[in-house]
C-alpha cells in the first residue's frame, strides 16, 4: 500500500511548433487505499499525470511523491493497466497473467496460485489454458486486470482500462474492478471520461479543466461500500454525476 501526493505538479511537452503546457499546478493528495478517479476533457493531461506518476514520463515542475519520497523514475511496484493492455497471442491466459511475475525476474512457483485466484474473482477460472484469441474483448480485459494486480503492486494506475468496450461489457467489468479494490484495498487512480464510473467506483472524484489542466474540483463520494449496480439508480448517486457534468456543459 502506498499514499500519494502531487505538488504543484505542471507539465510542459516540447515539440517542433513549439511548447504544449497540458498541465498545470495540479496538487492533491491520496490516501493509502484509496480510490480516486480524474475526470475531464480530452487533452486536459490525465493520462500525462498518470505516466508521470508511473516515472514513465518526466515532469516539468512540481513534485510527485510516493510515500513521501519523489518519482525518480520508472515505478516498478505499481500495476498499471492502459485502454489497450495488450495481450500475447501465443501464451495462455494463466502465462499472460504471470508474465508480469516473469518480467520482474520473480519465482513463477509463488504466484501460480494468486494467478488463478485472481481469475476466479472475474469469472475466468475455467479459462486459464485457453488462448487470447479465444476469448472476447470483454474477457480479454479481464485477463490484463488480473496481470496488472498479480504482483501485488502498491498503486493501481488504471487509464480508460475499459474504454474500448460495449456498455454491458464495460458495467461488469466495473462491478469486478469494484470488487478486485475492495478484497484488496489497494490505493488506485482512474483516469475515466465515464462521470458514472468514476462516482461507482470512487472515494473521491478529482475534476479538470480543458488544457492547460488544473484541478476544478474534487468532490468525495460519500457512499458507503461495497455498492451494487442498484445504486446507480438512487438519488444521492444521480446528483453527484449530475454536478460533476456540470463542469463540462458548455
Ligand atoms: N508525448 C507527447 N508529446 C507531445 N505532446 C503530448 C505528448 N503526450 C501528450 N501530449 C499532449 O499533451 C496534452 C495532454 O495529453 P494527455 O494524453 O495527457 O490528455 P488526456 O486528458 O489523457 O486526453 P484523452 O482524454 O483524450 O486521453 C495533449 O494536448 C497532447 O497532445
Amino acid at each position: 500500500m502506498a499514499s500519494l501526493a502531487f505538488r504543484s505538479v505542471g507539465k510542459t511537452y516540447r515539440i517542433q511548433s513549439g511548447p504544449v503546457q497540458a498541465l498545470q499546478d495540479v496538487s492533491f493528495d491520496i490516501a493509502d487505499g484509496e480510490f480516486v478517479s480524474i475526470v475531464g476533457p480530452s487533452g486536459c493531461g490525465k493520462s500525462t499525470l498518470l505516466k508521470m506518476c508511473a516515472g514513465l514520463v518526466p515532469r516539468s515542475d512540481g513534485d510527485i511523491l510516493v510515500d513521501d519520497r519523489s518519482v525518480t523514475g520508472v515505478q516498478t511496484q505499481m500495476g498499471v493497466a492502459f485502454q489497450d493492455s495488450l495481450l500475447l497471442e501465443w501464451r495462455s491466459v494463466l502465462r499472460n497473467v504471470l508474465l508480469q511475475i516473469e518480467s520482474r525476474k520473480l519465482r513463477i512457483e509463488d504466484y501460480e496460485q494468486r494467478a488463478r485466484d485472481l481469475l476466479e474473482t472475474v469469472g475466468m477460472e475455467s479459462f486459464a489454458d485457453a488462448y487470447p484469441g479465444q476469448l472476447s474483448g470483454g474477457m480479454k480485459q479481464r485477463v490484463a486486470l488480473c496481470r496488472t494486480l498479480v504482483h501485488d503492486p502498491s498503486v493501481l494506475l488504471l487509464d480508460e482500462p475499459f474504454g474500448a468496450l460495449d456498455a454491458m461489457t464495460r458495467d461488469q467489468l466495473v462491478l469486478d474492478l469494484g470488487k478486485m479494490w475492495l478484497e484488496t484495498r489497494k490505493t488506485a487512480v482512474l483516469v475515466t471520461h465515464s462521470i458514472s464510473e468514476a462516482v461507482f467506483l470512487s472515494d473521491r472524484v478529482v475534476v479538470m479543466s480543458g488544457r492547460p489542466g488544473t484541478i476544478l474540483d474534487i468532490v468525495s463520494i460519500d457512499i458507503p461500500h461495497p455498492r451494487g449496480i442498484a445504486v446507480r439508480e438512487s438519488p444521492q448517486f444521480v446528483e453527484y454525476v449530475t454536478s460533476i457534468g456540470r463542469y463540462f456543459q458548455s
